[in-house]
């Protein structure tokens, strides 16, 4: 089967920077594809790399769409190269949406199931880093957020752990709290901040719980998480350690089997992806590379099928870009 293709680059400014230990980011690049096959059907896909998260970058993402044809087989869509994941990731989408949507399941085997309904996730919404989560949290809360996600390694530790102490008693009580620290903390640091949400749970004044600490370490400390994940009670999950399927691959085979953050978008192939997660029956944490609705929607769907022990998806939309995203996405195309 062939199908035409079409795509178009996209910048979106973030309305608040977001502050983490990779540093401040305050634009979102991706590009929009569209498949369209010979009897009118459309497929839409999104390519939203990260690149400090071991993703394709933009530009190698653009200079592989415009080396492709105009049209462009199957084979094409199914043989991208690993090194390409967000440039999987937004192919696999498009075809699956077509044939999903329009002509029944693709001829290669079962597709995601797309029509489960996002709607029976909780979420989990951002809380800028610094003394900003003070305020921040309150109006998420109204919106009817109960899990939170706080970045953490940005400002010194004793900072932190002073501002951690202050939103611990303000929260109110059956409140979540991730603490996500881009792999930005020392092992020193990385055993005080477990050590301080364990010794959290014996204050009987607070009733907050600590779901886990995200990346507390950098990729190349894999041992070093291995062995703090067997000396405390609050769970860590891992992100940045496994950004793309053969790192989420390896990390299981290494071991791992606490939390998984599975970031669909730079993965790779959502196909290969839920292979792996129903076969080795991962505790994922599904979590946004803050893109548009079209690539949320297919990440979602593997987030309704995949996630086990309910735990909420990183989707939050915390309102990161200005303008109006339905009304953005037809002025693009
Ligand atoms: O997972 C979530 O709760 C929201 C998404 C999120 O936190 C991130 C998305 C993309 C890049 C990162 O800065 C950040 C993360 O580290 O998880
Ligand atoms: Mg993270």
């Amino acid at each position: 089967m062939h199908y035409q293709f079409q795509f178009r680059p996209y910048q979106r400014r973030f309305v608040r920077s977001l502050t983490t230990s990779h540093g401040v980011w305050e634009t979102r690049e991706g590009i929009i594809l569209k498949l369209t096959n010979d009897l009118g059907g459309v497929g839409w896909g999104e390519i939203a790399p990260i690149s400090w998260f071991g993703s394709e970058n933009q530009e190698e993402a653009l200079s592989f769409c415009r080396q492709l044809p105009e049209a462009i087989a199957d084979e094409t869509i199914f043989s991208i190269p690993d090194e390409l994941p967000a440039c999987q990731f937004g192919f696999e989408s498009a075809f699956w949406g077509l044939r999903a949507e329009n002509w029944g399941l693709g001829d290669k085997g079962v597709s995601p199931t797309l029509s489960l309904n996002p709607k029976s996730l909780t979420y989990s919404a951002l809380l800028p880093a610094g003394e900003d989560a003070l305020e921040v949290w309150r109006t998420l809360w109204q919106g009817g957020y109960r899990t939170f996600k706080w970045k953490i390694g940005v400002y010194p530790v004793t900072e932190e752990l002073r501002i951690f102490k202050r939103l611990a008693q303000t929260l109110p009580s059956l409140t979540k709290l991730r603490l996500d620290a881009n792999g930005g903390l020392s092992y020193e640091e990385a055993n005080l901040w477990l050590w301080t949400c364990d010794n959290l749970k014996t204050d009987s004044t607070l009733n907050l719980e600590i779901e886990f600490v995200e990346q507390p370490l950098s990729v190349d400390k894999f041992d070093s998480m291995l062995e703090l994940s067997h000396c405390y009670h609050t769970p860590i999950a891992l992100d940045e350690s496994v950004a793309t399927l053969h790192q989420l691959v390896a990390c299981y085979q290494k071991g791992w089997r606490e939390i998984f953050v599975i970031k669909p978008g730079i993965v790779g192939s959502p196909f290969r992806l839920r292979q792996f997660c129903l076969e080795c029956e991962v505790d994922a944490v599904f979590s946004s590379v803050f893109e548009t609705s079209i690539g949320r929607k297919p990440a979602l769907q593997l987030a309704v099928e995949l996630s086990r022990y309910n735990r909420a998806v990183g989707f939050g939309v915390n309102h990161f870009f200005a303008e109006e995203e339905e009304i953005w996405l037809e002025n693009l195309w």
